[in-house]
């Protein structure tokens, strides 16, 4: 099968500031494939190219075996785009706002009224389709946005930090209809600069920093290949655990305590033996798959979140 995406070496300056230095990945049909990287490492520059809205300055971009640039307009109708801003008529209701980009989209006037419906279902505001979008929380705004994208039936979405700033409401209705589109054999590019969400949609992902890909593959790979493993400890009361026989320090994670490292059941068994000798009560000791976090501050030195 094509690749829904095929991202050759792409260049991009802004004046004298490289915004893309070499981007390249490969999305399959059929998924969620996340974009993840600090703010400012190239993740709206990409989508924006991949949209058909910016020209690199060099590389190569193919959209389900098209080559961009050459075939502009047939690949506009295979994608849509969720932008980063929220572009919507504040006075106008939901169903008018989807109307104008209806028409936008060439979507027949015939299937419009029905398409319309379609789409604010899927969104989760079927019944807020006569109120005015100036009454609408953020997320159901941006919730209006992504249906829009959804108007002409597009094999691709591409979504540039849909969850930004949004109520929890509405992360979830987005996060369900990411799942269903998957469902229906779309594609979907996410980009994000949270872990955890790309941990909870995509299968697949690539990690952008200074306009570089520092890693990509399926989850799984990418957490084993950069990730170590860790063994969380909780005691019962709270307290700080002691350090297990042969091991580093634990750092603190949630309600308890890791220590990152290569022999988990070594790690664990050491724990197990330190809190027996100090008869401290355990709640909780178990062997945790690596995280996109530990990854991720593995391979540049900084956590995500600092950025
Ligand atoms: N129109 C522009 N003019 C000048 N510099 C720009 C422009 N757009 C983006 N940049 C710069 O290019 C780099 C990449 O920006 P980009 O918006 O692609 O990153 P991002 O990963 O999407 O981050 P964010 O989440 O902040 O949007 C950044 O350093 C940014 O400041």
């Amino acid at each position: 099968m094509k690749a829904a995406i095929a991202v050759k070496e792409l260049f991009k300056q802004y004046g004298s500031k490289t915004a893309l230095d070499g981007i390249t990945f490969d999305v399959s049909a059929g998924g969620c494939f996340g974009l993840l990287g600090p703010n400012g490492a190239g993740k709206s520059t990409t989508m924006k190219i991949l949209s058909g809205l910016l020209e690199p300055d060099r590389g190569s971009v193919a959209i389900f075996g098209k080559a961009a640039g050459k075939e502009r307009d047939s690949i506009k109708e295979l994608i849509g785009y969720v932008p980063q801003s929220i572009t919507l008529y504040e006075k106008l209701s939901a169903r008018d706002n989807l109307r104008f980009f209806g028409d936008m989209y060439k979507v027949p006037k015939r299937e419009l009224t029905s398409r319309i419906g379609e789409v604010l279902e899927q969104v989760g505001l079927a019944d807020r389709a006569k109120d005015a979008v100036s009454t609408f929380s953020g997320g159901m705004k941006r919730r209006v946005n992504i249906a829009a994208a959804l108007l002409h039936r597009p094999k691709l979405i591409i979504m540039d930090e849909p969850t930004v700033g949004i109520d929890p409401q509405s992360r979830n209705h987005i996060f369900e209809m990411i799942r269903s589109l998957k469902q229906g054999g779309v594609t979907v590019l996410y980009s994000t600069h949270y872990m955890e969400e790309v941990e909870a949609l995509c299968e697949d992902l690539a990690i952008v920093d200074h306009g570089r890909v520092i890693a990509s593959g399926s989850l799984d790979d990418v957490l084993e290949k950069h990730g170590t493993q860790a063994v969380y400890l909780e005691l019962q009361d709270g307290s700080r655990p002691p350090i297990p026989n042969g091991f580093g320090a634990p750092v603190p994670k949630g309600r308890g305590w890791t220590v990152e490292t290569s022999s988990p059941l070594d790690a664990l068994a050491s724990w197990a033996q330190a809190c027996r000798s100090a008869s401290l009560g355990v709640k909780q000791l178990e062997i945790v798959r690596p995280s996109l976090e530990a990854v991720f501050l593995s391979l540049t030195g900084t956590t995500l979140r600092d950025n």
